[in-house]
């Protein structure tokens, strides 16, 4: 009989790097992996996790009613950064901790964000699919070098996005409530959202999912963009409204947009996904080999020093 049990409903966790489930086998965990190869429902939490003892999350919903059924959990570890979908209020209010793993997956998510934005100016995936299909045909797209890139929410990812620009000679622009002395020392120049989206060539979201993020791309904000610009979602798909881009890509405002989010993950089919300018991926923006190893290493640290009864590394609390 083990001590402990540690339930993890991340796709990933476990599967691409086994080290981090061996690390908390040795310390003493019946550790149960996600089956589904999806995020889990708020059955299938409670079915599995009402009697662990830690609980390590992907970007499943974890409400604050199924936390309160989960009645041995001591920690929510986030395998990843974003822990706008775990009521972190209600957790720490049943002296659960909730925890994450920052700057584990940053680069991997710059580097996600530029491949998107080489596909849409260049138009690769249908050069792709007609040079496949033997129709030679060249796309004319725009070049990156030069242009000025927005970027809205100067944090760890996009600091790593405004380091991948200056290799472009980009002008950069940055929106944030706060400076970041590493974007400054990069040549990010701090402005308002309206005037970033009104000059932007490329805009790019990395912004956290919070009650004062939601929607702050709302439809007038979808008027100010510059027409013709580029829009690159990989931080989270509720910070836009879903009408306002949709409208924005059909008359031109947008010439294309990319992302890596949804508002329910897997998605079902949306209207967006059968215009020729959008690019999706399956939510793959933090996870390659090297990165899935430290986003699970970490989540294991914070796991563990819960148990042992420390302070885990990464708390998150709520404002
Ligand atoms: N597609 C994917 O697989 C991944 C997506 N993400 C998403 O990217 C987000 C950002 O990640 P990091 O850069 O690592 O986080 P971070 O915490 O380092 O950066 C977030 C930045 O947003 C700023 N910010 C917060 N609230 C703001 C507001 N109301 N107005 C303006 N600026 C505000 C902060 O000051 C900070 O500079 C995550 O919260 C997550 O949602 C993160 C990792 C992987
Ligand atoms: O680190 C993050 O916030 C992420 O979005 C990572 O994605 P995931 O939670 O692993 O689906």
């Amino acid at each position: 009989m083990k001590k402990w049990k540690v339930v993890s409903t991340a796709v990933t966790f476990g599967k691409i790097n086994k080290e981090p489930v061996k690390r908390l086998e040795e310390f003493g965990c019946e550790v149960v992996l996600n089956p589904f190869g999806r995020p889990f429902t708020n059955e299938e939490i409670i079915r599995y996790a009402s009697d662990a003892d830690a609980l390590i999350v992907g970007n499943d919903k974890v409400p604050g009613d199924v936390i309160k059924k989960c009645k041995r959990l001591k920690i929510i570890a986030k395998h990843g950064v974003g822990v706008d979908s775990i009521d972190v209020k209600t957790a720490n209010q049943l002296g659960i901790v909730v925890t994450n793993a920052p700057g584990t997956n940053s680069e991997e998510v710059a580097d996600l964000a530029f491949g998107l934005l080489h596909m849409l100016a260049r138009g690769l995936y249908q050069a792709n699919t007609d040079t496949k299909n033997g129709k030679w045909i060249k796309p004319v797209g725009i070049s990156l070098s030069k242009k000025t890139i927005g970027i809205i929410g100067v944090g760890t990812i996009g600091t790593a996005v405004a380091k991948r620009a200056t290799g472009y000679d980009m002008n950069i622009l940055g929106y944030d409530i706060k400076k970041n002395p590493l974007a400054l020392g990069l040549g990010v120049k701090y402005v308002g959202l309206d005037e970033l989206l009104s000059e932007a060539d490329f805009i790019s979201l990395h912004l956290p999912l919070t009650n004062d993020t939601l929607n702050i791309l709302n439809a007038d904000k979808f008027k100010l963009i510059k027409k013709g610009a580029i829009m690159i979602n990989t931080a989270r798909s509720q910070l836009i409204d879903n009408e306002a881009l949709y409208n924005s890509l059909i008359d031109g405002t947008l010439k294309g947009y990319a992302t890596d989010v949804y508002d329910f993950e897997p998605p079902m089919h949306l209207p967006l996904f059968d215009l020729p300018n959008v690019i999706l991926t399956p939510h793959i923006g933090g996870t390659t080999v090297e990165s899935n190893k430290r986003m699970g290493n970490t989540a294991v640290d914070n796991v563990i020093a819960v148990l042992k009864g420390e302070t885990p590394p990464n708390i998150v609390l709520v404002d």
